[in-house]
């Protein structure tokens, strides 16, 4: 479980308005909101990335600020928005980087971590990529490389910053199904999503930010209006039912 407890966090010409929210295990929330209203600054915070200015953040009941860096890594793992790409990496490489929080500190493995690291690789489609340089891939292979880091990491908590993004739409339903699947084996998972309608679909909650603020917190039903999403993004929407899942659309209302 994740907690938040009036956090506030950011810099200097931006700030997050003190958030208090709840992320339980065993559940998929998809944070959404438009371009620059805090998504990420919320997930440094929450990774001990960007120190809180007050409040606290819980991760399995422990204060984060009482943790090392190398303790909060065996809690919680964050996919980042921007990843940087080290020269000479192998795919396998940097899934193996994902077990170093759980390794002594030579940084020396075991069998059950290389089970782990070939899980990841496998669970990921990336067995016939895994020698290859990172810098030598695709933008959506890249990705699928850093979320198979995470995987290894296998923590109990997981963030991901735009997971779909770079990935074709096979993918991107392959790392949607991903999430709902680490959330059911009881972690707590929080995804940062831009299509409405595949959080809609896989999310079993949503939290909305705008301008720092946390919104609207609740089932995908319960959050997404359409008065909502006016106010939040500017622009007028119908809200219509998923044809498969009955779940909401919001459709523009604008013809081209
Ligand atoms: N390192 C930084 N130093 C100063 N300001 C920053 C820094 N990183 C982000 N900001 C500012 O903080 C605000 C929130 O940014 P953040 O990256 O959290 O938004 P976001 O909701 O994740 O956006 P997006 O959907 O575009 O990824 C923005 O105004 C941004 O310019």
């Amino acid at each position: 479980m994740i907690e938040l407890e009036n956090l506030v966090a950011g810099y200097r010409s931006f700030r997050l308005h003190p958030a208090s929210l709840r992320f339980d295990a065993g559940k998929l929330t998809a944070l959404i909101g438009p371009n620059g209203c805090g998504k990420s600054t919320l997930f440094k915070a929450v990774s001990g990335q960007l120190r809180a200015e007050s409040g606290r953040i819980r991760v399995g009941g422990e204060d984060i600020a009482r943790l090392s860096p190398r303790a909060l890594a065996r809690r919680l793992a964050l996919l980042a928005q921007d990843n940087e790409v080290p020269p000479g990496v192998t795919v396998a490489d940097l899934v193996g980087y994902g077990r170093a929080p759980h390794q002594n500190l030579l940084g020396i493995g075991d069998a059950a971590d290389r089970v782990l690291v070939d899980r990841s690789i496998t669970r990921m489609g990336l067995e016939d990529l895994a020698g290859r340089k990172l810098a030598a891939l695709s933008g959506g292979q890249r990705q699928r490389a850093f979320i198979a880091m995470v995987l290894a990491q296998d923590t109990p908590a997981m963030l991901f910053d735009e997971p779909t993004s770079w990935l074709d739409i096979r993918h991107q339903v392959e790392v949607l199904r991903l999430m709902r699947s680490l959330a059911r084996e009881g972690r707590s998972c929080i995804t940062v999503l831009h299509d409405i309608p595949q959080a809609a679909r896989y999310a079993d909650e949503i939290v909305v930010m705008n301008a720092g603020r946390v919104v609207a917190h609740g089932t995908p039903q319960q959050v997404l209006t359409g008065e909502l999403i006016e106010r939040v993004y500017g622009l007028p929407v119908e809200i219509h039912p998923d044809p498969l899942t009955g779940t909401p659309v919001p459709v523009p209302l604008e013809t081209v």
